[in-house]
């Protein structure tokens, strides 16, 4: 969940709600008169006032490195003695602005710190270098001081980038959110799915994650806290789900035993590839608990 970097109420406010990742945001939630602003609420909540009691991650989202900005916001967040769980990099188009962020970390960082790196896919040039973008991150990650955890579509960057106009069934955003969503996979990244800025509309807004879970994402970008419960019901696995992701692997095995590859289950083919999907809902039901 974005939170403006500069709005220490709304910072106050998002630290008390069971949300799984607030990003303080440096970026574009923040006037631009506003970045010096932004910039030093963050410092100081993470320097003082971050509370033991935030459940989930602490990113921040820093301005975009071609702004020339990004440099003073991550010297301001990472020399700070608690420095925030992941860094999210928006605009990123080249393998050239990784090269950077990880000389910038390694200037930064001490000892062993290391901190996750969530790239922001959202221009036309992104899309066309997406893979080298994808393998430089996890390679850099072996070596650097970030560990590549995630890519993010960012879809109204992206629909000014190509001149497009945003419709309800998202069919202007189709190939890029498929082609974000397999590249991600293809690196054991992360895919999280675009913002839905109707933050009054959660019926359009539940329709939107469920179609984005069914694509492959695991998790979406939120900006008010009503969209948080939304989303997390709809990307965690519900009670059928799980029941019958349990039927199937219990049936699995039993099939297995007695030498069959393929049987039916519930009135479907049931084969390797199926039982692969219902482990994928069982692991994702662990993070429920
Ligand atoms: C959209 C908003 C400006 C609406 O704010 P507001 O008018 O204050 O809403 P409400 O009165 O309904 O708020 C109710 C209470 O909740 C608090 N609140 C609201 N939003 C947040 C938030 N994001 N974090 C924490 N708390 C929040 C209010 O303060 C009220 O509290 P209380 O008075 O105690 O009841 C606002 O929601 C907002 O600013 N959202 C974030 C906007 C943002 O960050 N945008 C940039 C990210 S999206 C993006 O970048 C897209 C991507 O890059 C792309 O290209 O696609
Ligand atoms: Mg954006």
């Amino acid at each position: 969940m974005y939170v403006p970097g500069d709005d220490t109420k709304k910072i106050n406010k998002a630290v008390g709600l069971d949300v799984d990742f607030i990003a303080l945001d440096c970026e574009d939630g923040v006037a631009i008169n506003r970045k010096d602003d932004a910039r030093k609420t963050i410092r100081q909540f993470l320097d003082e006032l971050r509370p033991k009691s935030i459940k989930g991650d602490l990113g921040v989202r820093v301005n975009s490195i071609d702004t020339g900005l990004c440099g003073d916001d991550l010297t301001s967040c990472l020399s700070s003695k608690n420095i925030p769980d992941t860094i999210l990099l928006p605009k990123v188009e080249s393998t050239e602005e990784l090269n950077w962020f990880a000389d910038k970390t390694d200037s930064l960082l001490k000892n062993d710190q290391k901190i996750n790196l969530i790239v922001y896919i959202e221009t036309a040039l992104a899309f066309v270098n997406l893979t080298h973008i994808c393998q430089h991150a996890v390679e850099l990650s072996n070596n650097k001081r970030f560990i590549a955890a995630g890519l993010v579509f960012g879809s109204d960057d992206f629909c000014a980038s190509i001149g497009a106009s945003r419709t309800e069934d998202c069919s202007e955003v189709s190939y890029a959110r498929q082609k974000l969503v397999l590249t991600a996979k293809a690196f054991n990244l992360q895919a999280i799915d675009m913002v839905y800025i109707k933050y009054k509309d959660l019926e359009g807004l539940r329709r939107q994650c469920e179609q984005g879970k069914r694509m492959g994402f695991t998790g979406k970008q939120v900006i008010h806290p009503s969209q948080v419960p939304v989303v997390q019901e709809a990307f965690l696995p519900n009670k059928e789900q799980m029941e019958w992701a349990e039927g199937l692997l219990k049936a699995f095995e039993e099939h297995q035993k007695s030498g069959k590859g393929a049987f039916t289950y519930r009135g479907s083919m049931i084969d390797m590839p199926t039982m692969k999907q219902a482990q994928n809902v069982l692991e994702l039901s662990k993070l429920a608990k």
